[in-house]
């Protein structure tokens, strides 16, 4: 299922998922049902492998990803949450990049089968790790469904008196069969690139020809692009941004991605960045995406 990962089984949930282990300890849900398989860690709540039937991998995942929960995992999707990037000046420095969310151990709600596919359900509740971080009461839900299609929706509930503002992204990494395939459609015709540090206009379709990192703040709802493997559509349910990244040959300077890979990945991310989300005490959003075959 997932290269150099190896898991012990520690019971069945339902008939279609597992709850197993890894080496390090960390645990995760094994899901295989009629449609698809998929690996869920309940470190960061991320999904690190979704394979729909007679299809190949549709997540890129690093072979030198750490596993034990010393940093998030390369590849699949981290959750990134509350910020985005460098966390913002006023809350300090030393914070993880992309805030804590994709950091920390995820509750396990609940698994359920239904015909359309296996729901898993986790949850992440502020504590005064987090509140030193980041100085708000808050409740995440996550859900995934592992379907024909792989559905995720992250909900943040204000639990606080106060209103907050969240950036957040759903950082999916897609497997490809070479960068020379890909061919993205629909990310609209302005962009930030962070690579250059200018905003720029997108002219036509985006090629994957160099090291891209580009947040997209006009998406269309569905974005679409070509894998070489197949045509995938990615539901952000209209959601401020998409970002495009790969760091092409700069992969060779990060441990934790091993150095020719960057050739067959990737990431298409459903985002909240620019002005962020507010979010009124009591209230909630949600970020989701849903990600097809055409
Ligand atoms: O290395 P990470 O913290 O996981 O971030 C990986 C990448 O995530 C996003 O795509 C950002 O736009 C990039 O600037 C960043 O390099």
């Amino acid at each position: 299922m997932l290269r150099k990962f190896k898991f012990t089984k520690q019971q069945d949930l339902t008939s279609n998922t597992q709850l197993a282990t890894n080496e390090s300890g960390l645990s995760y849900i094994l899901i295989k049902n009629q449609h698809a398989e998929a690996a869920i860690a309940l470190f960061g709540a991320h999904v690190l492998h979704y394979q729909a039937k007679d299809k190949q991998p549709l997540l890129w995942m690093s072979h030198t990803s750490a596993q034990d929960g010393s940093k998030p995992f390369r590849g699949g999707v981290p959750i990134c949450w509350p910020w985005f990037g460098p966390a913002p000046a006023e809350l300090g420095t030393g914070l993880p990049a992309h805030g804590f969310a994709r950091g920390l151990i995820w509750q396990l709600e609940g698994v359920s089968e239904t015909d359309e596919g296996t729901f898993v359900h986790l949850s992440l509740n502020d504590t005064a790790e987090t509140l030193a971080m980041w100085p708000h009461p808050f409740r995440l839900e996550f859900e995934v469904r592992v379907g024909a299609t792989l559905t995720m929706s992250l909900t943040t509930e204000n639990t606080s008196d106060k209103e907050f503002r969240v950036f957040e992204a759903l950082h999916t990494y897609f497997n490809t069969k070479g960068t020379e395939f890909v061919t993205v459609k629909g990310l609209g015709d302005s962009f930030y690139d962070k690579l250059t540090k200018s905003d720029s206009v997108q002219d036509g379709d985006f090629h994957l020809i160099a090291a891209v990192d580009r947040v997209y703040s006009k998406p269309a709802k569905v974005v679409t692009f070509t894998t070489g493997y197949d045509t995938i559509e990615l539901d952000n349910g209209g959601e401020n941004s998409a970002v495009v990244w790969n760091p092409w040959t700069a992969a060779e300077n990060m441990a934790d991605f091993d150095s020719d890979r960057w050739q067959t990945m990737v990431c298409v991310e459903t985002c909240v960045t620019g002005e962020g989300q507010t979010i009124a005490a009591g209230e909630e959003h949600t970020l989701s995406t849903v990600i097809s075959y055409q």
